[in-house]
């Protein structure tokens, strides 16, 4: 069966006046993320280990900054596409696995509900999402949210089960190209090479 990896990394700074959104929730708090869309660290991350799982480029190549037409934007858009390149390459999520890194405010409180949403977005089952939650202690970050996310996928078509193959031919190229076999034969005799003789006494 085959079977895909994908990693993706994303850091957004803390900013006053703006919502909260991570993995799809609003949260209560008092501070958001300042990013050109709504700045959903997590999705964003989710979205590069997708298309990063099918060598598919990244989140800005399809999204790019610097277009007017994602200011604000909430950042499933960019879930969707990531899982349409999925599903156009012949893959499916068997799971993803998060990491947040940020001082405030406390994920394992709101975990449930984000690996529902998560789930819910991904079109997979809570239990095939990871969500996990660490404070940047040392690293001097109290004023970013960082998330990291990796994800499996596995081909669509069954182990064993070959892909459908069907071919269409018109009889009479079938005849020609039987008889092209059948005077090459003729030709190969023709050259003087030996044929292998079949002698049943071979045969003990
Ligand atoms: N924003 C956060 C950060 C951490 N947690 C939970 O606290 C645990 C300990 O975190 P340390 O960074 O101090 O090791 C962590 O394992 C999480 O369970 C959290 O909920 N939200
Ligand atoms: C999501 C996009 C969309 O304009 O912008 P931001 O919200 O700033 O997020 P970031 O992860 O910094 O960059 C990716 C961009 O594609």
């Amino acid at each position: 069966m085959g079977m895909r990896i994908g990693q993706g990394f994303d850091s957004h700074a803390f900013k006053p006046g703006v919502p909260l959104v991570i993995g799809g929730l609003k949260i209560e708090h008092t501070e958001g993320l300042a990013g050109h869309s709504d700045g959903d660290v997590l999705l964003h991350a989710i979205t590069d280990a997708l298309l990063g799982a099918v060598s598919a480029g990244d989140i800005g190549t399809f999204f790019p900054p610097s277009d007017p037409r994602w200011k604000g934007a909430d950042s499933s858009v960019f879930l969707e596409t990531a899982l349409e390149e999925v599903a156009t390459a012949g893959y499916r999520i068997v799971n993803i696995d998060t990491v947040l890194v940020l001082m405030r405010p406390k994920i394992v409180p709101i975990a449930g509900e984000m690996r529902q949403r998560v789930a819910d977005l991904l079109g997979v089952k809570p239990g095939d999402v990871g969500i996990k939650a660490k404070t940047p202690e040392g690293l001097n970050q109290d004023g970013v949210a960082v998330a990291y996310a990796t994800v499996l996928l596995e081909s669509l078509a069954e182990p064993g089960e070959p892909r459908a193959m069907t071919a269409t031919a018109d009889i009479g190229e079938v005849n020609e190209v039987v008889e092209s076999l059948v005077v090459g034969v003729r030709d190969t005799s023709a050259l003087g090479r030996k044929m292998p003789a079949f002698d049943t006494d071979d045969l003990t």
